[in-house]
């Protein structure tokens, strides 16, 4: 397995484009890794995480964090959409087709009835309200994906399934014992999961295919899309943890 093939680590070094034009050396998404390293520390070291892993997290906040998810999902989903919209190879298109498809018909219907097991029926999941965090986050996404190329979508989309990725594998890796809640443990399995690790390795090899060859510029704009949907991550964790809904 190469470093590329291992999404859970950053892949080889990066170096950027010096004054004179020379461009910079490496992966693109090892560039993209480098700039959230405190960021995606900082989900792995929320209080949700922890919580999440040592199995003392309240149900009533996952259970908070399962409906917005829910709700979340419903964007992401679009979000692939764009992408075989804006894709101009036939595999590429086919590619986000079939996740939209696998997303929208399975893992929806998993991610409900997982949900039953807490208690949340499926009537509670369709009509819940998006959150401050949850609504910024989803349309920012689906904005920089529509309005931006098919590297602004996937930029977008990469902390989705790289940092879920790293938070599954790295929780079964360090602390084994996130797979002994009876509830909890089918997440860790979900997202520590040979599928889900090759969707993200999909993801992150496709950045790196998009990036080649473009001007610093453009680089700077798809590092910024990632660094801000990685702090919606975050967000994301710590709005559960709070529960946060609006307030007024
Ligand atoms: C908020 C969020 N981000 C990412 C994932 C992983 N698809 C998710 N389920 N929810």
């Amino acid at each position: 397995m190469t470093k590329i093939d291992q999404p859970n680590q950053a892949p080889a070094a990066w170096t950027p484009a010096d004054n004179k034009g020379n461009p910079g050396q490496g992966k693109f998404t090892a560039r993209l890794h480098q700039s959230v390293q405190a960021v995606w520390a900082g989900c792995h070291e929320h209080p949700f995480l922890t919580e999440l892993r040592s199995g003392s997290l309240s149900l009533d906040r996952f259970a908070f964090y399962m409906k917005q998810d829910y709700v979340f999902l419903k964007d992401y989903v679009k979000m692939f959409a764009l992408g075989s919209l804006k894709a101009w190879d036939l595999e590429t298109m086919g590619k986000f087709a079939d996740l939209l498809q696998q997303t929208l018909n399975v893992e929806m219907e998993l991610h409900r009835q997982y949900a039953e097991k807490f208690g949340i029926t499926r009537d509670e999941l369709e009509s819940t309200e998006p959150a401050p965090v949850t609504l910024a986050y989803t349309k920012y996404m689906l904005d920089a994906g529509a309005q931006g190329t098919l590297g602004d979508v996937v930029a977008s989309l990469l902390p989705c399934m790289w940092s879920y990725s790293e938070i599954g594998s790295e929780a079964v890796r360090l602390h084994p014992e996130c797979l002994k809640h009876e509830l909890y443990r089918e997440w860790f399995m979900m997202y520590n999961s040979d599928e889900f690790r090759s969707l993200a390795d999909w993801c992150v090899q496709l950045m790196d295919q998009l990036a080649e060859g473009l001007p610093e510029r453009e680089l700077a704009r798809l590092e910024e899309r990632f660094v801000t949907t990685s702090r919606f991550e975050y967000m994301f964790w710590d709005m559960a943890y709070r529960k946060a809904a609006w307030d007024i």
